[in-house]
């Protein structure tokens, strides 16, 4: 029996298969694409400092010692969250529940939520570390940051964008297509460095102008956090694509385009 047909059986055939289930599973999978590209936008300017009511710097301030543990509590549960629900033991586990074509939409709303309930609670810690006082400088920063942020996005798109957030997955189930199995691929920047969506996210943290105790605890955890992540992550390609991604990962520096790409 294959992987889909028994999630077809452990939702029973005629539920999975129905139109009306394939059509809600598609406004649903919308739903959820919706829901994760409000919390990006909110994340920029939760980061950067600009455009939304709350940002890394703003909000209810609470006792230092208070304020850090509450920020490593939202940031632990992000992390738990996005790890955990990534690993393939555990997507088999919960796909007997949650159906397969569901599942990344899912996978995609619990991390969207667990993002706007860290943006919701986080607590400033407003003294600051540095301050770039140079006007130009400052600017320089500030558009080094939003570089990071399109580097983020762009790289999405370059690796898959429709398929990482669960788009592909709802229409191909809509239509009654059979998904198509993950493709080992290094297109364009994916050349000069193997995760240049983390290397985006990690610009885009640590480009401030004026760094906050609580914007460099941000910055420091998640930036521990995407190496934990990029082991695991690659734990897991190995496995998948065996020898391929192991000379990819010979050859192709992680994070910085020191080496050059064959
Ligand atoms: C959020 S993306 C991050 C991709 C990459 N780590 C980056 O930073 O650009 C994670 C997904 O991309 C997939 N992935 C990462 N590198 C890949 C590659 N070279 N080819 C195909 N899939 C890849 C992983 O299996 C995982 O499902």
């Amino acid at each position: 029996m294959t992987q889909l047909d028994h999630q077809v059986h452990s939702i029973g055939p005629e539920v999975a298969g129905s139109r009306i289930f394939r059509f809600i599973a598609f406004l649903y999978g919308i739903a959820a694409y919706l829901v994760f590209f409000v919390t990006v936008l909110y994340a920029i300017g939760f980061v950067m400092g600009v455009m939304v009511p709350k940002t890394i710097d703003t909000g209810a301030e609470a006792p230092v010692f208070r304020a850090v543990i509450i920020n490593l509590l939202l940031m632990s549960l992000f992390a738990v969250q996005h790890s955990v629900m990534a690993r393939q033991q555990f997507k088999a586990w919960w796909t007997q529940f949650v159906p397969k074509p569901v599942e990344r939409s899912t996978y995609v709303l619990f991390a969207s939520l667990s993002l706007l309930l860290l943006f919701w609670q986080w607590r400033p810690l407003p003294t600051v570390i540095w301050e770039v006082e140079n006007p130009d400088l400052a600017v320089t920063v500030v558009t080094l940051s939003f570089a990071g942020w399109v580097l983020v996005f762009t790289s999405t798109f370059i690796i898959n964008h429709f398929e990482l957030f669960g788009l592909s997955q709802v229409t191909d189930h809509l239509v009654g297509r059979e998904a198509a199995p993950p493709r080992f691929k290094t297109p364009l920047l994916y050349k000069f460095v193997r995760h240049p969506i983390y290397l985006g996210f990690i610009i885009a943290f640590w480009a401030a102008p004026v760094m906050t105790v609580g914007h460099l605890l941000f910055a420091a955890v998640t930036t521990i956090y995407i190496f934990v992540g990029i082991a695991l992550e690659e734990h897991d390609l190995v496995e998948l694509f065996g020898d391929e991604y192991r000379q990819y990962k010979q050859r192709v520096s992680m994070l910085i385009p020191w080496r050059r790409s064959v």
